[in-house]
């Protein structure tokens, strides 16, 4: 429904990349030259007049792909400087510097060196990238602060930062910053631009990545027609297929022009499913009823949120249900809304034996004890549903006996420490070695845990679903939905939108990882489309927009 763009881990690119140079059908060497050809194109693309550029390469492939840039910058008249070490140990890598001797001299990858330069128009840093395994030594650590002052947002300098693969010292697995504390963020390396191959990988989504890689482009080159081709018959057993993320994806600004081709379908059935074009029902109960279980007086705001969000995502009907004597809190517009009194489990339990209900929300403003008392009788209903702010601290006292594999829990990062007070804890732990735990890892971990499907907000939301049940010791989905370009949706009430929209999904049948995928990313969409002094309030309005965007 919403499938993104797939991301590889390091592992898997690693992997693939092996298993294309095993088939033959591809050297090393060609991968590099493609790679480095790629990301001079885009410097050439960028800065169309020949200039001056500093090119820092590392000890690995990484520094190889550097070699083959300043080769390309060379030819098209660019005057180039080449720092690098003497010792490059992969076989490809020495090649390339060998060529590059050929054109010019390598200094010494030293701080001194790179400040004792002229002025660059471009720095091209390829010093590590998906081979980082432990923090930058204190002369390279000395390098990357100095290369801070050439990033997209230094105040002194213009964006001529350019990052191959990633910018250094970046896990690619997890967005964090080798060696360094998580919070708070004390140095930036940013990269006006990183170009890097084949598929983004989780850390140009996660935490730290967005911001620093700049503006992302990912460069084909070769391997996925590889992979789709001729690598398909002897797929099954391919060491990525048993690695993959168990399809990883992710929903990113860029997402519908990095695969035009594949997007454009999908949108087309993206859009004939939002807009009711597609399938038969033409009765509003084939669309399903939202029940968004609300507070007593005054605490109605949040829950009528997520219940405007339900109706304008297409649910058929829509109920909330205050307790009792509440119900005249909730006589507002929208006029569409109906209401109904709910006072305790009891009540939900008779509510439920009316199997039209087919999705529910339990949460925003509802009140921690009253969420706590509805948490059985819902639970036990099996019925799919969100559950987002006081049940979630309700969960976090009741424990998760009972959740199950349409459950929804959208969690800010404050409440999934409460739930899950051992994951938050290594996430938030200084990473001295990589892979680093990432909020992939995270999420996925307290998906298993709890036995339903985890949203983890935040400009990099991750979502996961349990394993599945057949094989537990295997991951499910995940996704990851960048939306790292609209930071007015840090709104107040902006979660009771996304639980609303959410339930309304569940309640118009999607299985709970698409409707947790697609709400957030209508959610994003809508604030796009708003822009900024967006307030909660405005998000439910702007999606008949979306809709009409998507061509439908
Ligand atoms: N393998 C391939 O076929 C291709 C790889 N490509 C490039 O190769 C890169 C990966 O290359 P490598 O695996 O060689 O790794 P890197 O070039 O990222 O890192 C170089 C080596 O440095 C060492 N290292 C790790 N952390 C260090 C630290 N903190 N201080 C000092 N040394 C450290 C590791 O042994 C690592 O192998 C990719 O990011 C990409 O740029 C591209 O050329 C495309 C093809
Ligand atoms: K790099």
């Amino acid at each position: 429904m919403l499938s993104g763009t797939e991301i590889l881990t390091t592992a898997q690119m690693r992997a693939i990349e092996s298993a294309a140079m095993a088939s033959g059908k591809v050297t090393g060497l060609k991968l590099m030259k493609r790679a480095g050809a790629a990301v001079a194109g885009h410097i050439r693309l960028r800065w169309p007049r020949p200039g001056r550029a500093t090119v820092l390469c590392g000890p690995g492939n990484n520094g190889g792909d550097g070699y083959v840039i300043a080769r390309h910058l060379a030819w098209a008249g660019w005057q180039v400087r080449v720092l690098g070490i003497d010792n490059t140990p992969g076989p490809d890598a020495a090649e390339m510097r060998r060529q590059w001797l050929a054109l010019g001299p390598i200094l010494p990858l030293t701080d001194a060196e790179l400040r004792s330069g002229p002025d660059c128009d471009v720095y091209v840093d390829a010093i590590f990238g998906t081979g980082l395994t432990r923090p930058p030594g204190r002369e390279i650590a000395a390098i990357l602060s100095c290369l801070d002052g050439y990033g997209g947002d230094a105040a002194f300098y213009r964006p001529r930062l350019v990052a191959v693969d990633c910018p250094s010292g970046l896990c690619l697995d997890s967005g964090a910053f080798l060696g360094q504390a998580r919070q708070p963020v004390w140095h930036n390396l940013r990269a006006a631009l990183t170009v890097a191959f084949d598929s983004p990988k989780p850390g140009h989504l996660l935490e730290r990545g967005p911001e620093c890689c700049g503006e992302l482009v990912i460069a084909d080159i070769g391997l996925r027609e590889w992979r789709e081709t001729e690598a398909g018959p002897s797929r099954n057993g391919a060491p990525w297929r048993t690695q993959r993320m168990a399809s990883l994806s992710a929903i990113w600004p860029g997402f519908e022009i990095a695969d035009r081709r594949r997007f454009a379908d999908e949108k087309r059935k993206r859009a004939a499913w939002l807009t009711k074009r597609e399938g038969d029902a033409r009765h509003k109960f084939g669309h399903g009823h939202a029940l968004i279980l609300a507070g007593g007086m005054g605490q109605g705001g949040a829950a009528r949120l997520s219940a405007r969000a339900a109706l304008r995502v297409g649910a058929g009907l829509v109920t909330i249900c205050p307790p009792q004597s509440a119900l005249i809190e909730y006589l507002g517009p929208p006029d569409a809304l109906m209401r109904r009194g709910v006072n305790d489990g009891d009540a939900l339990i008779g509510l439920l034996r009316d199997g039209r209900i087919t999705g529910l929300c339990l949460g925003p403003g509802c009140g921690i004890d009253r969420a706590a008392g509805l948490l059985p009788a819902l639970l036990g209903s099996g019925r799919s549903c969100v559950l987002d702010a006081d049940a979630l601290t309700a969960l976090a006292t009741q424990g998760f006996a009972g959740l199950h594999r349409n459950c929804v829990l959208t969690p800010h990062a404050g409440e999934f420490a409460r739930l899950f007070p051992d994951l938050a804890e290594r996430l938030d732990a200084r990473p001295d070695k990589g892979p680093a735990y990432s909020r992939v890892d995270a999420v996925r971990d307290a998906a298993a845990r709890s036995g339903a499907v985890v949203l983890l907000k935040g400009p990099d939301t991750v979502i996961a679903e349990p394993p599945p049940r057949a094989h537990p010791h295997l991951t499910g989905r995940a996704v990851i939905h960048s939306a790292s370009d609209v930071p007015w949706l840090a709104t107040a009430g902006s979660g009771d939108v996304l639980a609303g929209l959410i339930a309304g999904l569940l309640a118009r049948g999607l299985p709970a990882l698409d409707a947790a995928a697609m709400g957030a990313w209508l959610h994003a969409a809508a604030a796009r489309r708003f822009g900024p002094g967006l307030i909660a309030d405005d998000l439910p309005d702007q999606i008949p927009g979306v809709f009409r965007d998507l061509g439908a």
